[in-house]
């Protein structure tokens, strides 16, 4: 695993301009994966014991965090972040916090998963945040409140232990712990302001209520789906195209640079388990002028063993012109959707003349341009049920 760069210290008083010039930031190798705390997944952060100076929401807002110098507000600086108030000690003689003093949020992650890194976004908070973060987890069925949470009986596992951290940074953490989570507790020691806060890794879904369904969208990221290698990451990811609900905005789609060769792009995919697909969903919503001419839908058996990962890690880009077929799933490319014609801004719908089965899917389109959702219909062949049940049993915590 390649080392990642630790930050710590305030950072300087910010100094007129662009206040991101002296944000500190790294390539984290797990951001590739999906966060689990997306708002749009379902996520939520759902207590907290201190929002003096800017309300817990904001940890998990979708944006890039802002810094607007001249608002204050009738409590202070306004802060587009998590911010407590400043801790004080017991008596005169003890006016600082004690070493355990601590603030905390519970967060609920929009789908149960493994969490393989966690990024501790400290932007803007150069005075005021905490010196050191901790995060713990938990796997809690059925929907639990937070006094259910706190109750003594919750088994807390530390995904990261007491680290300092820096102010105004991405502070990545590497999560090596294999079982699966379904709530976060953020700590920040003594006090201070966490602007955001991201938690990436795969979904773990319950099988029993996706075989309860029986035809689902077996690509869709809740469900467990991922991308595994996409052509072209320029103006946006390719994991938007199986997130949950309609796209709002061209941004909230993929869309690739203009080519200006005779190659095609493509995005690889990894379904929640082995599935048989019967129908498919290509939307180009928010797509006008530059929606993908055609597309095509290819899916492979690849087996069940884990995911082959490319030079540029999980779900990273092979590079304009790359190979759809390299470094990915070994196996057969079968064509579920022959080459089609696609309307701009508009949800098409398809219905297979046979089922397709398959672990993996890749959708092709021509020559560049974007989709803004791709949906696979189908269910669990008993093989992927069972895949899926002895692997949520063996991450269970
Ligand atoms: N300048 C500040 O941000 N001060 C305080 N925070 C806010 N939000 O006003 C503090 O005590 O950290």
């Amino acid at each position: 695993m390649t080392a990642i760069p630790h930050f710590t210290g305030p950072a300087a008083p910010y100094a007129g301009g662009d206040p991101y010039a002296d944000y500190r930031s790294a390539d984290l190798p797990f951001t590739g994966y999906p966060d689990l705390a997306d708002r749009q997944l379902g996520a939520g952060v759902i207590a907290a014991n201190d929002e003096f100076f800017a309300p817990r929401e904001n940890l998990l807002a979708p944006d890039r965090p802002v810094f607007e110098p001249e608002r204050f507000g009738p409590k202070g600086k306004i802060m587009d972040g998590w911010e407590t108030r400043r801790r004080r000690g017991a008596c005169d003689e003890q006016p600082w916090p004690a070493a355990w003093d601590h603030d905390w949020a519970l967060i609920r992650l929009g789908a149960c998963g493994v969490v393989h890194g966690i990024v501790v976004d400290t932007a803007h908070f150069r005075g005021n945040h905490p010196h050191a973060v901790s995060v713990e987890a938990t796997c809690h069925d059925g929907t639990p409140d937070p006094q259910d949470l706190l109750a003594g009986g919750t088994p807390w596992h530390t995904l990261v232990p007491r680290t300092q951290v820096g102010g105004h940074a991405a502070n990545g953490f590497a999560v090596a712990d294999p079982r699966r989570f379904t709530h976060l507790r953020v700590n920040q020691h003594p006090d201070g302001g966490i602007a955001r806060l991201r938690v990436h890794g795969e979904v773990v879904p319950d099988v029993d209520w996706l075989t309860l369904l029986g035809t689902f969208d077996v690509v869709a990221l809740e469900h467990g789906g991922r991308v595994v290698g996409a052509s072209d990451l320029f103006y946006s990811p390719a994991a938007n195209t199986i997130r949950p609900g309609r796209s709002r905005r061209m941004d909230d789609g993929w869309e690739t640079r203009r080519r200006r060769d005779r190659g095609h792009d493509w995005i690889r995919y990894r379904l929640a388990a082995h599935a048989e697909i019967r129908a498919i969903e290509i939307d180009t919503a928010c797509l006008k002028g530059n929606a993908a001419g055609w597309a095509s839908v290819s899916v492979m058996d690849a087996g069940d063993g884990p995911e082959p990962t490319g030079p540029t890690g999980p779900g990273g880009p092979a590079g304009p012109g790359g190979d759809p077929g390299a470094d990915g799933p070994t196996g057969r490319w079968t064509e579920a959707l022959p080459r089609t014609r696609l309307q701009p801004d508009t949800n098409h719908r398809f219905v297979l003349p046979a089922p397709v089965a398959g672990t993996h899917a890749r959708i092709d389109i021509h020559p560049d341009g974007g989709i803004s959702r791709l949906r696979l219909h189908g269910s669990l062949t008993a093989r992927g049920a069972r895949r899926l049940a002895e692997r949520r049993a063996e991450l269970a915590g």
